[in-house]
């Protein structure tokens, strides 16, 4: 079968750069273009030197369309807004959208949605295996481990420059403990506590964060009980790991019917 042409959006960011040396990596995919934004200085130089894997041949481009129209796939670590624009994009030239972009409102996720009528969409607030499995772990623990004996925190720390909080890894660990509780989560979540807050309400789910340094990204979710304590925690070490996560993703997206679809649907988890 011929290689997948992938698109890299945001391609001079911490992760665009991953990916950019990711996809060089991996057989069976190839990189077709790299975009940034119209006002970006890294328009026009080339991908490959910038990722630090020496000359690609493929100039950094302002123009997303031209960019999709010759791919099969797109990889997108950006912001909301602009994922949403892609989403869009790749809709309508029906190619597969790997989506890591944490930070998504509701109405960003309604507009995913209804892109991945067209096309197939993976997103995930996390792309690596070891989250992923850390979220069946939380699942069973949560499930194991009741509200009535058991208290759940979700506890993140990021590097400095991270614009959003909670982490999405933080959200899909909670959804996780959230699942295995078979409650929903916007109804039990407590994502800040300041002040005379009270006691803490049995069958929450805490989350708490921490930012500074260069972190690449801590994830614990503690189950606290009367005398003891479970950590379940994940360590980010590298961004390589999400990078060949969502190049994986990009593979198993590809000719895939239209629809939105997790990471845990890509690893069979
Ligand atoms: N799901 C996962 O596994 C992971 C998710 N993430 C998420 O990925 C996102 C990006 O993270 P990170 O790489 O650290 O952030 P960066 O800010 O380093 O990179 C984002 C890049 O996207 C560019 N960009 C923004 N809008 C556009 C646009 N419309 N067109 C083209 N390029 C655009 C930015 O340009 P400019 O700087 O000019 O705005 C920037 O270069 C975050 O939401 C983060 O949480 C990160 C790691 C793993
Ligand atoms: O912004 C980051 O860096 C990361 N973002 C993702 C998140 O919000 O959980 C994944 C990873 O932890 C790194």
């Amino acid at each position: 079968m011929s290689e997948m042409g992938l698109v890299v959006v945001g391609a001079a960011g911490r992760m665009g750069q991953a990916l950019i040396r990711a996809i060089s990596a991996i057989d069976g995919a190839r990189l077709v273009a790299a975009v940034e934004r119209p006002d970006s200085p890294r328009i026009g130089q080339d991908a490959g030197e910038l990722a630090g894997i020496g000359k690609n041949g493929i100039v950094i481009a302002d123009d997303p369309l031209p960019a999709f129209a010759k791919a099969d796939g797109v990889l997108d670590f950006t912001s909301p807004a602009s994922t949403v624009e892609f989403a869009g994009y790749a809709a309508q030239a029906r190619i597969a959208h790997v989506i890591g972009t944490t930070g998504c409102g509701a109405e960003d996720d309604e507009r995913i949605a209804a892109a991945a009528r067209h096309a197939p969409i993976v997103k995930s607030g996390n792309m690596s295996l070891g989250v992923n499995l850390l979220a069946v772990l939380v699942e069973q623990a949560a499930k194991a481990l009741g509200p009535d004996d058991f208290d759940i925190e979700v506890l993140e720390m990021h590097h400095r420059h991270k614009v959003d909080a909670p982490s999405g890894t933080a959200l899909l660990l909670g959804q996780a403990a959230a699942i295995g509780r078979e409650v929903a989560l916007a109804d039990h979540s407590v994502r800040v506590r300041d002040g005379h807050t009270g006691a803490r309400a049995a069958g929450t789910i805490g989350f708490a964060t921490l930012r500074g340094g260069s972190v690449v990204g801590d994830h614990s979710v503690i189950l606290a009980g009367s005398g003891e304590r479970i950590t379940l925690s994940h360590v980010a070490e590298d961004r390589s790991i999400f990078a060949r996560g969502a190049v994986k993703a990009a593979l198993w997206a590809h000719g895939r019917k239209p629809g939105l679809y997790s990471m845990r649907d890509v690893l069979g988890l």
